[in-house]
């Protein structure tokens, strides 16, 4: 929402109690439609995905449905309730503005790094084919309708909320085990890859400072800086006294069919026409992960933050 003084926010404060709209709704166009009907909200995030890149090759049918085909529904939900058409476009100061939560895993096998808003797209996995289409479909109803539809291409974004599967929840979860006593090893795949992780809250900032910009627009957003698995684990280890060689095991169970080698962003573009700017380094949210790890940790048996099922 666009401030406290907008009347929206008192409307969807009343309605966010009964309206909950989670992935699963993006298979449905009616309920989109409903929700969208109900809360007449500014602005629409849709964050919703399969987001676990290992899973969409299990799950590559649902995937598509809910990570690819979600964003169509999400839009014609607004088109719909909008009333727009061809031949009738929306008014630019009163029309609900569309987020899509673009992946870097759309780049996949890079063609040119950093990678920034032309870098042709190589996705590696049933994810990233989905992203891609998410993608070009929100550029496709901004270019088609004229709707207020943005693409924020999001690189890894982290922080002490991380799901246990991603691998540096996985990993600083792993760190603060060993180092209490609850567990002696940590088994990882590719220690090899190489991502631009940055800080989730950062992120977030910059999903909304696109959204309420003058004109719609897609932007790469990430920090520029590209670091290992295996540097990440030094720096968790490091972080709680330890020597990570004494405790990571390799395991080529979590290797992936096709992988992805190296994301790096060039976030040039978000920088001059949205200002922004990430506030947190790398080492920063490492730190941040690990400590709240320990303290997550303290006091209980650790069996339910195992990170061995990954
Ligand atoms: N999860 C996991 N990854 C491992 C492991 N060992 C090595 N890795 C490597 O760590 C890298 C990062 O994996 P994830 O943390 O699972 O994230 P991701 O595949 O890069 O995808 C995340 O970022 C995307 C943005 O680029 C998001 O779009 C996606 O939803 C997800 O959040 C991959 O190259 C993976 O092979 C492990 O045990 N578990």
């Amino acid at each position: 929402m666009r401030g406290q003084a907008n009347p929206h926010v008192a409307r969807l404060r009343k309605h966010i109690g009964d309206i909950k709209i989670t992935a699963g709704d993006l298979l449905d166009q009616g309920s989109l439609i409903s929700a969208v009907e109900r809360v007449q909200p500014d602005e629409v995030y849709n964050l919703g995905a399969i987001s676990f890149v290992p899973l969409s090759w299990q799950q590559a049918e649902l995937t598509a449905g809910v990570t690819g085909m979600g964003p169509l529904r999400m839009l014609e939900a607004i088109r719909v309730v909008s009333g727009i058409s061809q031949s009738r476009t929306p008014d630019p100061r009163a029309q609900i503005r569309f987020y899509q939560a673009s992946s870097s895993e759309m780049f996949g096998q890079v063609r040119e790094t950093p990678q920034n808003e032309l870098t042709p797209f190589h996705p590696r996995s049933p994810y990233g084919v989905a992203k891609a289409y998410g993608h070009f479909i929100t550029q496709n109803f901004r270019e088609s309708y004229g709707m207020f539809a943005v693409s924020g291409i999001l690189f890894n974004h982290e922080s002490p909320r991380r799901g246990p599967e991603f691998v540096t929840r996985k990993i600083t979860l792993g760190a603060a085990r060993i180092k209490l006593g609850l567990a002696t090893e940590l088994r990882l795949g590719n220690l090899d890859a190489r991502r631009d992780w940055g800080f989730a809250g950062d992120y977030a900032r910059a999903m909304h400072m696109m959204t309420v910009a003058d004109t719609p627009e897609d932007y790469v957003i990430g920090t520029g800086v590209t670091q290992s698995v295996r540097h990440l684990v030094k720096l968790a280890f490091d972080t709680v006294g330890l020597n990570w060689e004494d405790h990571v095991v390799l395991d080529p169970k979590y290797n992936r069919p096709a992988e992805v080698d190296l994301l790096c962003a060039d976030p040039k573009k978000a920088r001059e026409q949205l200002g922004w700017e990430p506030d947190v380094t790398f080492e920063e949210l490492v730190a941040m992960m690990v400590e709240s790890d320990l303290k997550l940790l303290d006091g209980s048996s650790g069996e339910e933050f195992g990170t061995d099922h990954w």
